[in-house]
């Protein structure tokens, strides 16, 4: 499929689609010492670990969705199942219409995937003869090929280093790497898995630019999973929350903030120590002598921020106020204590 068939198709039509998928993983359990690896051996003792369980969801074509959740909640094996490394137990997944488990082959021409932990390129070639031996197993023109990887070192400035050995690039230069192999054949789906872990400021900056240039420019479907909340709140605008495996929200930034964020605060310094009643429909939450914290009584949608403000001021000799709201680490530390609390035992 071409970028232009990409950018014209209608931007509903899902591109990745999950429908009640569960992945249940058996593992011999051990008991620590000789003994209990003896036993292991020779009559192993197996138990289950639910990792997905029971996920739906679907990614729009030309759409950007980030995948959330705590350490161990099912990311990574969702974006196995995606990539056809991991069979589901149940359920099903398609990707560009592809069921990758099934179409391994098929589904590699319409997926590319990063794992910011990994690498996929030749660890002792050159990161370019990487990229030569991608373009021969994908077939990509000589032409295609030329123009892709000038746009990759625009983008990513990559020709400083891709005569080095992968094992000698710094974690930044690789995963860089990485992402242009993984874009490298044209892929219609991107999935990436933490890519900028461990990365600094700048390379940060510039794979979070190379994704927004991917959706926006070449139509591409981006999947995300990522601890760091400046890079959702830069790049995508829908989320899906998992937690234990199970989603416990799938909807806009906006909706996450509503559900889980503790709303705004007030903070206020007024000109002396002032016992009067707090203005109706406000809460004060901490008092400090002339310092005040106020919130609204009754949840954020109950006064909106500029009538809390008025009202304050009309109340009050102020000298200093300013409005706090919860940060998306706040959010998700809220939604992730939530979840916990939810979860089973
Ligand atoms: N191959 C496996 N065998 C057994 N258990 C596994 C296997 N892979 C994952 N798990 C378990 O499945 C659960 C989900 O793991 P997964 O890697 O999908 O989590 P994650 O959300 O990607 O976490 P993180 O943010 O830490 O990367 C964890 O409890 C993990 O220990």
């Amino acid at each position: 499929m071409s970028t232009l068939d990409r950018l014209s198709r209608p931007a509903s039509e899902s591109a990745i689609e999950v429908r009640r998928l569960v992945k249940t993983f058996r593992t011999a359990r051990r008991s620590p010492g000789v003994r209990g690896a003896l036993r292991a051996l020779i009559a192993p003792e197996l138990e289950s670990k639910t990792a997905v369980d029971d996920v739906s969801f679907s990614v729009a074509t030309g759409e950007l969705l980030a995948l959330l959740g705590p350490n161990g909640a099912g990311k990574s094996t969702t974006i196995k199942v995606l990539t056809g490394i991991l069979t589901p137990t149940s359920g099903q997944a398609t990707v560009a219409g592809v069921v990758p488990y099934r179409e391994r082959e098929r589904n590699a021409r319409n997926i590319g995937a990063v794992f910011g932990q990994r690498t996929q390129l030749w660890w002792d070639l050159p990161a370019r003869e990487s990229f030569r031996i991608l373009r021969d197993i994908y077939g990509v023109a000589p032409g295609d090929y030329k123009a892709r990887m000038r746009e990759f070192d625009e983008l990513l400035e990559l020709c400083s280093f891709w005569d080095t050995r992968v094992r000698h690039l710094s974690l930044g230069q690789r995963v860089r790497c990485d992402l242009a192999a993984a874009l490298l054949h044209d892929p219609p789906v991107v999935v990436l898995d933490e890519p900028t872990i461990g990365m600094d400021v700048v390379a940060k900056e510039q794979v979070r630019e190379l994704l927004r240039h991917q959706v926006e420019r070449r139509g591409r479907t981006v999947l995300l999973t990522t601890h760091d909340m400046t890079e959702v709140e830069r790049l995508a605008e829908r989320v899906v929350l998992i937690n234990h495996g199970r989603i416990v929200l799938d909807g806009t930034l906006t909706e996450m903030r509503e559900r889980f964020g503790r709303g705004w605060r007030v903070h206020v310094t007024l000109t002396g120590p002032d016992e009067r009643p707090c203005p109706p429909g406000l809460t004060v939450l901490e008092r400090d002598g002339a310092r005040l914290v106020l919130g609204p009584t009754g949840g954020a949608d109950a006064v909106p921020t500029h009538q809390a403000l008025k009202r304050i001021i009309e109340r009050y000799e102020v000298m200093d106020i300013r409005v706090e709201e919860s940060d998306l680490e706040d959010v998700m530390r809220a939604a992730y204590r939530d979840a916990r609390q939810e979860s089973p035992a």
